[in-house]
Formats: C-alpha cells, structure tokens, sequence
C-alpha cells in the first residue's frame, strides 16, 4: 500500500484473508495456510520485501518473541516445490544439531515455533556461518534442558502421559480444587445459575451457560386450573378466549397471523393470574400441533413463559428473559448473535409459537429489541419477534426499567422501538387483590395516575390519613416494611436483629485474593470492601430472623432474588477446629418453593437449605463465597412488585421514581393491612407520559370471543330471545363451569346437548337460579334401537328462564327414537324450539326417518319460528354430502351458523330457523370446557 494509505486497519483473519494480494500463488490457498505462512507488513518494512536478510528477520523474530523459544520454519514456495531441495539446503545450514530423520518433516519437530515470511531468501553460502553462529548462540540459549525433553518426550511417546499430572505440575492449586471439590454439595445439572440485572444485585459477568433446562407446565393439578378459569372475569376472559381461538385455528391448519398484545391494568388487576391461565389453556391445545405429534420430544414448550425479575418468572412459573434467550449481560448494540448455543436453543425453542413476558414495565427497549433480534435469529424468520405471538404484561404505572430508561411505551425518536405500531392493549380494570375492600381498589385506581403536583381529594386524603402512623412504633412491628433505598432496608434490618434477637450468629464471607507472585487464590483474614452488588461481607442471622434470597439460586424451584423466609437452622461444621456455618435453612413463605432444597440435612422436611455461593467481586481477582441473603424485616420497593400481603408499613420518605410509591401502597389486600410512615403526597407521582402514550395506543378488539355481551350493549336486544346450544360432554361435571361462564347465563332458553344425565327428576345440584330445567335422558328415548339406548352418555336438556311462559313437549305422537326437546314458548313470544343430539353411532338412513317424523309433527303444529338446534354429528362445513342439512333445506330451515363449533374447527352444531327471519344473529361463543363451543341465536 502507498504510505498515505489511512485504510489499513483489518480487524481480523477473515479481513487480512479476503484482502491478500491478488497473485496467483495465493489464489487457491485456504485461510490456515495463509495464517500460518504469512503476516501483515506495514509501510517502511514492504520496501525490503525481497531481501530480507536472515540474520534480520531472527532479530526480527526474537524481539516478537520477547526472547521467548523459536523455533525456524521455512516456508519457501519455490523450495517447497522441490523439498530435496530445499531439505539439502536446510541440512547443509543445520547439519551440525539436525538429524535426518528430524528434517523429513515439513515443520521442525521441536518444542518452540518460528515463522518466517514467505518472501525470505534463503541465505547465501557466505552467509552459512553467520547464520551458524546465530543458532548456535539460540541454541545454547535455548535449548539448556533439551537433552532432558528429548528424554521426557521419548518416554511419553511410548509411555503415554501421566496419569495425574496436574499434581505433579501445580501441587498447591491440585489441593485446593480437591479441597474444592470434597467441599461442594453435588450439582444439580438442571439448575440455572443466572442472575438479573436489578438494583443492588451483582450481574455475572458472563452468561448462564448451563444447559438450558425444559420448560415444564405450570405445577398446577387440573382441579386447580379449572378453578382458575372458572374465577376469570369478564375481560379477563376476553384475552383468555382471544388467545385460545387463536391456538385453536393454529391447530385446525388456520396458519393465524401472529398477535402482539400488551395485557395493561393496575396494580392486583389479576394480569399474573390470567397469564397463568393462557398459558395452561394454550399448551394444552398447541399440543395438538402437528408438529408436536411428528416430533417425538412433546417436552419442547409451546408456550413460553418470561419475565424480567426472577421473583416475577417464579410468580408464573417461568423463566427469566435473559436465561430463556441466553442474553449477553451487556445489551449494547450491535446485537451479538448465538454462537455455538443456536442450535441448542433453536432446538428447544423449536416448538414455541407464544411468548408471555410478564412485568413488561421493568424491560428496557434495549432488551426488548435483543429479545426481538435473538427469537428472529433463533426462528431463523424476518417478522416481527420471529414471527411468535407475544403477549406482554404489566403495568408501566409501576416501576420502570432501570436507569431511568423510559419505559417501552413512550416512544422515543432515534431510539429503538419494537413497540409503537406492533402491539395492540387491552386493560384490565377491576381490581382483584383488593376485591374485598373496594374503596381502597379505587382509591389505589387514582393513586396510580395521580401526577406529581396534583392534589389528593379531601376524601383520599381522609382514607389515607386513617393510616398514617407517625413512626415505626406505631406499626405492628412483624409487618413487612417497606422502603425507597437500601440504606434505609439496611438500618431497620440491623435495628431489628439487634433489638429483638439474642443468639446472633456473624457470618463473614470467605474472600480469595489472587497472590500477584504466585497467582495463588489465598484466603483472607477478613472479608474484603465489596461493593453494594456484592454478596454481604457479614450477615447476622439468628434462628426465626427473616431473610431474602439475593440470587436467583433456581428460578423454576422459586428460590429467586426476593424469595422471603424466616431462619429455622443453622448447620455448622469445623475446619481444623474452627467451626463455620454450612448451610441455612429456611422456612420459606411461599411453601411451593425450594422443592429441589430440601433434605439436605436429617430433620424438618420443610427447611429448605441454602448454601455458599462463590461470585467474582467488582474488584478484580477477588473471590467470595458467601450465603445469598440478606436481613429481611425490610426491603426495598423494587423487591415486592407483584407481591401480594396481608400488612405491610410503607415508608414514603426517599421515593426517587414515578410510580414508586403506587407500587409500595398496592400490596396489601386491604387499607386496614397498610400503614403508612413519613407520608407525603407529592411522592405520589406518575410518570405522565405514560397517560399520554397509554391513551395513543391501538386497542384490542375482542368483541367476536364474547359476542353476546357485545351485542347486549345495544339496549334494543333486551327484549329478544336469546337461544343457545351447547353440548356440555356431562352436565353434571360442568355445572360450575356453565355458572361461571360470563354468557351462557344471558340465554333465555339454554339448550344442552350430551348432558350424560340419568333418571327423570331434575336433582337439585343441576337448578340454576331464575331458569326451570326440563331433561330426558338417553335412556328413556329409544324404543326401537337398543344399540344406542344402552349405551351411556348422550341426553338433552333445557334450562327456560322463569320470566318465560313455555310448555315441555317431551312426547310427540309418532316421534320415537330420538334424543330431543321440545319446547312450546307461549309468552312473551310464540316460538318452537327443539333440541335434538344425534350419536355418531346412530345409523344415518334411521335418524332421518325418525327426524323426518319430528321436523313434520312441528310443522303441524303451526308456530312461527320454528328453531331446531343440537348435535347432528354432520359437518356443515365438509364438502361431502350432507343429508341431515338437506332435510332441513327441504323442509324450508335456513342454517344460521357458518363457522366451526368444534377444537378441530367442525362445525356440527348448527341452528335451523324455519322463516327468513330479518332480525336474527347468530354465532358461536367460546368455552374451555368441551371439545364443542356453544352457539346462539337471537331473535329481535
Ligand atoms: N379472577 C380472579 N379471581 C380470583 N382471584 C383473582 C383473580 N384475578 C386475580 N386474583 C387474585 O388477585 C391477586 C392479584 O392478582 P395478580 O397477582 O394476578 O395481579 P397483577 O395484576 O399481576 O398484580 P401486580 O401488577 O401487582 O403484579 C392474586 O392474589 C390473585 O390470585
């Protein structure tokens, strides 16, 4: 290059590779045998390219080396071409400490390594004895104990190597891994050893590299989950059904376009509570994926569940966000991709279609964005977060991501944003922790957006001020306090320990420090000045003080940065008469976690045992191993978002950050649980961009998952008939499904199909409050056909609200052989409805004969409209011959449903109307209870 080139500087091999000189020789040469042969020469030295003389260049070479061992290789193409050559030179050159045999190698086989450059001549004849000389001197220099590592490697070649030869070697270091090892619990090969990135806590300088652990469904019995979809309200369950209909048409082959919804409410709204729902729901049906059944490995999520604080993956069972996608520590751009992990990941992840991450408030737009880039790497798809569903939940009224980053709402312009445009919200209003005392949920609802120089109402300040205390002493002293800073944590802990408990036990840190000279870890007396990040230099603990994990020791075990429980062992042992503390045990409060850490020492089988953990500190070659806790009677108020107690004393003094104190105040279930210190209602403060970005965002229509209710809306349809049909597959085992469900209970007449019912009374288990029930079982409705007469299962059912004037025809001349209802509505409308189930075992040439006999009986009859609903077991949506529909057709019905009613997206329950009825709308509703979704009609 010319010497005013500025553009020299390649970064790398690759680089240095690609731009090598454009001569043949080097055309067809691979990238090893260019590093190994060539090196970059810079400006004055190019100029001596071609004669370089050796003495020069070994300068040259031992200078690079630092007088370090070298070895000469020569790499001379034209020689190389013809090697006896060029082996006749170098012989002649290194007759006099070379054997032949050595030379037959193209490398040198000595123990140092040298390099020249292709471009070196070899010397000329006079210049053999300088050269001599030269070697001779290196030689003597280097080569003191060669005649001992000629012997050491003969022996090794036909000995093999020694067995234990790191004892041999490095003797002190052998003893301290063995003391190590005898030292350490076993390890646990499924747990994650990861750490968040939250205030006060040490970031690990490098990523988990723990092999990433299955994702398991959430640890909830089916009794438990059903519970949980039975409590949703109603907007909860909008999202719910929202989500499900879309699993369902994924599985049907649908192929969905991807959702990106952000679930938003207050705090105690019940967001964590409807994730958990989702997420059982939605992997139950996505594991009817095809891929899932072609894929042998079903244990590979579908559904992932994340969140930024390990305290809040534990609260859903999840994960971290930074274990789940193996992300770097450090987020800055550029984006650093997965290396030799891709494909380890890619296969784990390979059946996820959703991604929940919840507490989306405290998730940087730098994190986001990487979790954005890292699923497109790993789904190897350009859309969007790979092309996944994501479901974001949170409140960004609650604390904000770290740093006074603006949280991913408020749009930025020149900053990254993977947010605005992509996500539509939908708000959870009704507060659920605090249900049992609304007026403080709604008072909690206007301290949430409350700005920072607005005034509180007389009447909040009046609820408030019922509980102010003036100090901690007129606070119930075992309630959780909760404060703004560390520092303030710390003082009330020490006040607590020191003033309430006696047997305290100090537990320094064991602390290494690299030995300079020796590079020895020596262990020192006292524990070295950490940073506030680091694990406790001395931590005070007693039997029933009250601790909090400061590391995620095992997220999917709950033991998580935030984790609270009270001390109840202290387990020591004795190094050369010095006894030290080797495990603590706890109980935990929440009694789910810690499974994996019990039974570590004889006793209790509820203590859960916690042990040292070994963590860089800041400074640089230190080491300490400490236990992961800390004193506990307090604790900051970024360590109880998302926790939800019964007392707690909240202390206003040093809030830094908007939404800070909102989050501290909402964690009680009610006012009377709450105490307030050092009150100042300008701490109560919303960031107020956040109103504004909220308001501007896109809102999720979910009016098709409960049509019903957004039918209603319009008050002309208070006085139609509403219809519906489903079939239950068991009354009796769903009757309290059916009671919870937000729109079965707006029908006038509800039909029921498969309600697997026996006997001919109505038990009291099956009324429903304001309806009358009319049911005939299987049983009793064949005649002619015992083949489905014994048979169990099968049976319709017909719940008419009281207000109703309607007359049960459960026997019609002529009709036989069929499961079906009549009903006769006389007030306020004149109609017929009929329910009708068909079992699939039912001959079809039969059933049309005996529906034929019913369908003409009605038409007797006389009363307009006519509606027959049920289970015909026939796909209306099938392209095949349909001849329960044809008789309908002939018959003059109308069919009102067009779309699937069933998980495999079928649609056999249809809704047949006998008049061209204008004012009639009709659809399918949604449930999680059988594989069939109700359907209606309503009737203006
Ligand atoms: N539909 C519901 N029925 C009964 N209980 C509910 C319901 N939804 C939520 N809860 C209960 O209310 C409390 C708060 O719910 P949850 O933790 O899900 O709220 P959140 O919105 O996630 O709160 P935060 O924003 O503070 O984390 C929990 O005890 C939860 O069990």
């Amino acid at each position: 290059m010319d010497d005013d080139v500025e553009n020299v500087w390649m970064t790398g091999l690759p680089d240095k590779y690609k731009a090598r000189p454009n001569r043949p020789e080097f055309e067809n040469m691979c990238m090893a045998e260019f590093a190994s042969e060539y090196r970059i020469v810079y400006a004055g030295q190019t100029k001596r390219k071609n004669v370089l003389p050796l003495q020069n260049k070994l300068g040259h070479i031992q200078k690079r080396t630092r007088g370090k061992p070298a070895v000469i290789r020569f790499a001379r193409f034209s020689e190389k071409k013809d090697p006896e050559k060029f082996y006749g030179t170098l012989l002649k050159l290194y007759l006099p400490y070379r054997t032949d045999r050595q030379l037959k190698c193209t490398k040198f086989p000595t123990y140092q390594t040298f390099y020249a450059l292709a471009s070196v001549k070899l010397p000329g004849s006079d210049e053999v004895q300088r050269v001599y000389n030269i070697v001779s001197k290196n030689r003597e220099k280097y080569e003191k104990h060669n005649e001992d590592i000629e012997r050491a490697i003969e022996d090794f070649e036909k000995n093999g190597p020694i067995e234990d030869a790191w004892t041999t070697l490095a003797p002190t270091n052998e003893l301290i891994r063995l003391e190590s090892i005898m030292e350490r619990e076993p390890i646990d090969p499924n747990e994650v050893n990861e750490q968040d990135d939250i205030p006060e806590y040490t970031a690990s300088s490098s990523v988990s590299n723990t092999a990433m652990p299955l994702m398991e469904a959430a640890k909830l019995s089916t009794a438990q989950i059903r519970k949980m979809y039975q409590s949703l309200n109603q907007t909860q369950a909008s999202i719910f059904y929202a989500v499900r209909d879309w699993c369902k048409r994924c599985i049907s082959g649908e192929k969905p376009e991807q959702f990106l919804y952000f679930l938003n409410g207050g705090a105690g709204v019940g967001k964590s509570h409807v994730v958990k729902s989702i997420y059982a729901e939605a992997s139950k049906i996505l594991r009817r994926l095809p891929c899932m059944q072609e894929n042998t490995d079903i244990s590979k999520a579908t559904v992932l569940l994340a969140a930024f604080t390990g305290t809040a993956a534990f609260n859903i069972s999840g994960k971290t966000l930074h274990c789940l996608l193996k992300l770097p520590r450090s987020l800055k751009p550029p984006y650093q991709g997965l290396g030799n992990s891709l494909d380890e990941i890619r296969a784990d992840l390979s059946n996820a279609h959703i991604l929940i991450i919840d507490e989306i408030s405290m998730v940087s737009k730098q994190l986001f964005a990487y979790v954005n880039w890292r699923l497109q790497q790993i789904k190897g798809n350009h859309k969007p977060f790979g092309g996944l569903s994501v479901l974001c939940v949170g409140d960004f009224y609650q604390l904000p991501p770290l740093g006074r980053a603006k949280p991913l709402c408020v749009y930025e312009e020149h900053v990254l944003d993977f947010w605005k445009d992509h996500f539509q919200m939908i708000t959870l209003t009704q507060i659920m922790r605090q249900r049992e005392d609304l007026a403080y949920a709604e008072l909690l609802n206007r301290l949430r957006i409350k700005q920072k120089h607005e005034k509180l109402t007389d009447a909040d300040k009046c609820m408030l001020e019922a509980v102010i205390r003036s100090g901690p002493e007129e606070c119930p002293s075992d309630a959780l306090h909760i404060y703004a800073t560390n520092k303030e944590v710390d003082n009330h802990n020490t006040a607590v320990i020191s003033s309430r408990f006696s047997e305290i036990i100090t537990v320094y840190a064991n602390d290494y420090k690299k030995d300079p000279r020796t590079g020895e870890m020596k262990r020192q007396g006292v524990p070295l000045k950490g940073d506030k990040r680091d694990l406790v230099d001395t931590l005070q603990i007693a039997i029933g003080v009250r601790v909090m994990l400061i590391r995620n020791i095992d997220v999917e075990d709950g033991l998580v940065n935030g984790t609270f429980g009270k001390v109840a062992k202290i387990t020591t042992l004795s190094r050369d008469g010095v006894p030290f503390v080797h495990l603590i045990g706890l109980h935990l409060d929440d009694v789910n976690a810690g499974q994996k850490h019990r039974n570590k020492a004889p006793g209790d089988d509820n203590i859960v045992y916690i042990e040292r953990l070994e963590e860089p500190l800041k400074r640089k070659g230190t080491i300490r191993r400490q236990f992961p806790m800390k004193l506990a009677f307090a604790c900051t108020i970024h360590k109880v978002q998302g926790m939800t107690t019964d007392s707690a004393v909240v202390s206003l003094k040093h809030i830094f950050e908007p939404g800070m104190a909102y989050v501290a105040l909402s964690r009680t279930t009610t006012l009377s649980g709450l105490h307030i210190i050092d009150f100042n209602e300008n701490k109560i403060f919303c960031d107020p961009e956040i109103r504004t970005s909220l308001e501007s965002m896109p809102k999720a229509d979910f009016c098709d998952f409960q049509p019903i209710l957004h039918l209603l809306q319009d008050s002309n349809l208070n006085s139609a008939i509403k219809i519906i049909h489903h079939n239950t597959e068991g009354l009796q085992c769903h009757m309290d499904d059916l009671k919870c469900h937000h729109e079965l209970l707006l029908a006038d007449i509800l039909c029921l199909t498969e309600s697997h019912l026996s006997g001919l009374c109505v038990p009291e288990y099956l009324q429903l409050d304001g309806y009358t029930m009319y049911m005939r079982n299987r049983h009793s409705s064949y005649t002619n056909y015992a083949y489905l007469a014994n048979k169990n299962g099968g049976g319709v059912a017909v719940y008419v609200k009281k207000i109703f004037q309607a007359r049960p025809m459960m026997y019609i001349q002529n009709v036989t052989d069929l499961e079906y209802l009549v009903l006769k509505l006389e007030a306020p409308k004149q109609a017929l409805i009929a329910v009708i189930y068909r079992p699939p075992s039912y001959r079809l040439s039969d059933f049309l004969l005996n529906l034929n006999g019913l369908l003409t009986s009605l038409e007797i009859l006389n009363i307009k409209p006519v509606i027959v609903c049920g289970d015909f077991n026939e796909d209306q949506l099938s392209h095949c011959n349909k001849p329960i529909m044809n008789l309908f057709y002939d018959k003059g019905y109308t069919q009102l449903i067009s779309t699937g009613t069933t998980e495999n997206n079928t649609l056999l329950d249809p809704v047949f109307i006998n008049t061209t009825h204008s004012n009639v709308r009709a659809g399918v509703l949604q449930t999680y209870y059988s594989y069939h979704d109700p359907v209606y009609c309503i009737l203006e």
